[in-house]
């Protein structure tokens, strides 16, 4: 079992941006959901964490790494997918992998060829190993992003934002293989999606404008809002009546129609319904909702 202490990290960039605002957390093996919109600070965090860039201020260690201070040793037992996996042209799947097992350390070459084999085999890629990966599946770039991750054996692995541009299908697929793959060492996956969390995660934290704003289960986060969430379907142009008056949470067209998610805590009357809470409701009532009428 791993544990990943992350202690009072602060980042300011040089543009005034505080993009990591003394964010602390404490994980251990499983999947990680590291929920936020778009600029909260994920990418700035999963960076500093995959020692590709430093920290003003604050620690961060794997069980006795330190993060900060000892980037080369961090990198040792790290596997990360970043946002963008820049894809290698006319290079088949076997042989990208193989590139990076030697890049990793991995200089034996019988046992570089039973890893590759083995990696191509767990992302389901096996029978497409000598396909030039440029030709891939958004999904299957995916996958192979996820092999090569798993080189070296990681007991922690970052992904970041993977599932942005999978269909359906690719994502089902993507999300059955993290899911093995987060049982045995710490995964933090990170995301705007929050199905990506619902799907995977038992341990999640909400981060916005560079600051934790939650840090539990998803079903706690739910439960804390039952009894709580109330929806109308109301006309588009009763939306800002309607900001004004009650606190919306989420604003989604049903039928053509917005239907209001609001968070009270007594019923609100006047036509609202209760609902059930969802991860959703969790995310929207936690983050800063200005944009919901947009
Ligand atoms: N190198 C940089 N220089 C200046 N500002 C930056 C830099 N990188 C990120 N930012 C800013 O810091 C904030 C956090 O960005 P970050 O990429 O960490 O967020 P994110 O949650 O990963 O969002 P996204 O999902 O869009 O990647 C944003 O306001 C962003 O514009």
């Amino acid at each position: 079992m791993s544990t990943l202490k992350i202690n009072n990290l602060s980042k300011t960039y040089a543009n005034g941006v505080k993009a990591l605002d003394n964010v602390s957390l404490e994980l251990e093996n499983g999947m990680f959901g590291l929920l936020g919109p778009n600029g909260a600070g994920k990418s700035s965090l999963m960076r500093t964490l995959a020692t590709l860039q430093e920290a003003d201020s604050g620690t961060a260690t794997l069980d006795d790494i330190d993060i900060l201070n000892d980037p080369a040793e961090l990198r040792k037992v790290l596997g990360y997918l970043p946002q963008e996996f820049g894809v290698y042209p006319r290079i088949t799947a076997e042989q990208l992998l193989t590139h990076l097992a030697i890049l990793k350390g991995i200089t034996n070459a019988k046992e570089r060829k039973e890893l590759v084999n083995y990696l191509l085999d767990k992302v389901n890629l096996y029978e497409k190993r000598n396909k030039s990966v440029k030709g891939f599946s958004g999904g299957m770039k995916q996958r192979v992003g996820i092999a090569q991750a798993l080189i070296g054996n990681p007991k922690l692995i970052i992904v970041d934002e993977p599932t942005a541009g999978l269909d359906p299908g690719e994502r089902n697929r993507f999300y059955n293989l993290l899911a093995d793959v987060g049982k045995e060492v710490i995964v933090i996956l990170s995301t705007h999606i929050v199905e990506d969390v619902r799907e995977l995660c038992t341990k999640m934290a909400i981060m916005n404008l560079g600051e934790i704003v939650y840090h539990g289960s998803p079903q706690s986060a739910i439960e804390a809002l039952n009894g709580k969430v109330f929806q109308k379907i109301v006309s588009r142009d009763q939306l800002q009546g309607y900001a004004t008056d009650y606190k919306i949470i989420s604003n989604k067209m049903v039928g053509g129609q917005p239907l209001i998610h609001v968070f009270s805590e007594e019923h609100p009357q006047n036509g609202f319904e209760q609902v059930a809470p969802d991860l959703e409701d969790v995310f929207f009532s936690r983050i800063n909702t200005s944009n919901v009428l947009v």
